[in-house]
């Protein structure tokens, strides 16, 4: 395991920093950290106390003060020498991101591709913080809008995109003008050590402040409920649970401040009879079965048209017959472990309760036991017929099942089970038919903040904001404009003239 060397990963490691700075606690108990590769222990983290996150947010916001100032392109150029440095260390974090969370190493790979594209696109962001002009109903009057940075962002991350969803965040928090504080999954700390190890050659060379960029490690119950109710936090991203960004929501709205809610998914592709099965079925067994299901855009649903129902399912079971599964970091393998036996044994309950719903497993569903599965947390990706009202499929189990739905009608029939769930981020349909595309698309379409055609539900690029609507949270990050949500708007009005009419002809003579 070179990789970890190479990261700075120690036998036992801080957990918290303010930036090159460590706090040395030892006394709140440690994390021991087993990946689900091999079931081996890979190293500890000393968990933050109260004490280290009062001195890392005191840090933070002095930070902040001085970060605020720096012009915007410069604040990028920092964010360019940080996208160099991941490039040096791809290879090296893909591999830890693989072992410690368990997905291919392609994917781990993909992920640090992920976190450089983010940078980049934030270098160019940093000379395109642009607010409007307005024209002023008053003579001799100039209105605009400006946008400053916010404060200190806290992010609160899942386990699943143990290093990307911090870099969409923080990168983009960064040339905003805003210093960041980092509470990774207590399930994979390790990847957040690794980064904040990478980050601090470029704090180093250019000097930035201590707690710029800012990490604690310590439970959701703890570190996590101070970030919630701190007023010195302005925004919380939270990407995790349904559960969790619901509380966290309350808990922030409660202080008036602002978050950005990046929740739990149930993606559903459609196909209809005019869909190309061809490059319809890479698409939905890389969407079911990718990172062993546990994406937030994971493909769970696909709802089929009667006429090609036999032929799809059919396929399906063939594909899932082909699927090699054993460890992550052997790029013959499409399926790694679940990240724990809690996952596997959320995946075996939602299996039972689809069977007693009335729904019927077609493949898959075993756990696998015996050489290179030592770890118990290798399942066989399930398919399972079943019918959208059911209370289970209604959920999202962050397992590899994928149920399938037929539906009868016209496209709007499929739209409608489509759209009947209570989350929504993304969303595909496969066909060659424009009419039945762009309902799809339209204002009677998906309701989810992703709807691709033709491609399927899992996986995004950069460039577009990435975030879905209902119980997924309505929040954006990442490409577009997400980057407003790490500013505060100002409008501002100047009177170049020498009288002082009203707005909306208002009149008050003294
Ligand atoms: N929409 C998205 O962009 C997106 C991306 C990735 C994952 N997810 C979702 O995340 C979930 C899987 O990740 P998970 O199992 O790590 O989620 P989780 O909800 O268990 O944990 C997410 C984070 O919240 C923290 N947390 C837990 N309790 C807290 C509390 N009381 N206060 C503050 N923080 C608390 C955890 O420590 C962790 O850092 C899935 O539902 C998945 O869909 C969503």
């Amino acid at each position: 395991m070179d990789f970890l060397q190479e990261l700075g990963i120690r036998k036992k490691n801080f957990g918290a920093a303010t930036g090159i700075e460590w706090t040395e606690t030892t006394d709140q108990g440690e994390l021991n950290i087993v990946s689900p590769v091999d079931g081996r222990h890979i190293a500890s983290v000393y968990l933050a106390s109260k004490q280290d996150y009062e001195k890392v947010v005191a840090r933070a916001e002095k930070a902040f003060g001085q970060w605020r100032e720096v012009p915007a392109p410069k604040r990028g150029e920092v964010v360019r020498q940080f996208g160099l440095q991941l490039r040096k260390y791809k290879e090296a974090l893909g591999s830890l991101v693989s072992y410690e969370m368990g997905k291919s190493l392609q994917e781990g790979r993909g992920e640090v591709q992920e976190m450089i594209d983010i940078c980049d696109f934030a270098v160019g962001q940093s000379r395109q913080l642009y607010g409007s002009t307005m024209v002023s109903e008053r003579e001799q009057h100039r209105m605009y809008d400006q946008y400053h940075p916010l404060g200190v962002v806290g992010i609160i991350s899942a386990f699943n995109f143990p290093v990307a969803v911090w870099s969409w965040n923080a990168m983009l928090a960064a040339v905003c003008g805003d210093a960041s504080l980092w509470k990774p999954s207590t399930r994979v700390p390790l990847c957040a050590i690794a980064v904040q190890n990478i980050l601090a050659e470029t704090i180093r060379r250019n000097s930035l402040p201590e707690g710029l960029f800012s990490l604690v490690i310590g439970r959701g119950s703890q570190v996590g409920e101070m970030m919630l109710n701190d007023r010195r936090l302005p925004l919380i991203s939270i990407t995790g649970s349904t559960e969790v960004g619901r509380h966290g929501a309350r808990q922030v709205a409660g202080r008036f401040g602002r978050t950005i809610l990046e929740l739990g998914g149930n993606n559903a592709i459609i196909l209809t009879p005019d869909a190309d099965l061809k490059m319809a079925l890479p698409a939905i067994v890389f969407g079911a079965v990718g990172t062993a299901g546990q994406r937030c855009t994971s493909t769970r649903r696909l709802i089929i048209h009667e006429a090609i129902y036999a032929r799809v399912r059919k396929a399906l079971v063939k594909a899932y017959g082909g699927l090699r599964i054993g460890n992550p970091l052997d790029e013959r393998n499409h399926v790694g472990p679940l990240i724990d036996t809690g996952a596997v044994e959320a995946f075996q309950q939602a299996l039972r309760r689809v069977r007693q719903e009335g729904g019927r497993v077609i493949c898959g569903g075993e756990v696998l036991t015996g050489k290179g599965y030592a770890s118990g947390c290798y399942v066989r990706p399930a398919v399972v017929e079943a019918e959208n009202h059911y209370a289970i499929v209604q959920e999202e189990t962050f397992a590899p099942i994928l149920y399938l739905i037929r539906y009868r009608g016209e496209v709007d029939e499929a739209i409608s089970l489509h759209n009947d769930v209570v989350q929504g981020l993304s969303s595909a349909i496969f066909t060659e038919n424009l009419r039945e595309a762009e309902i799809f698309l339209s204002a009677v379409g998906s309701d989810c903040g992703i709807a691709n055609v033709n491609i399927g539900t899992s996986g995004a690029e950069i460039g577009g904001a990435f975030g879905g609507e209902k119980e997924t949270g309505g929040g954006r990050e990442s490409g577009s404009d997400a980057w407003k949500a790490y500013m505060r708007r100002q409008t501002n009005t100047i009177n170049y003239g020498r009288s002082l009419p009203l707005a909306q002809g208002i009149r008050f003579d003294i």
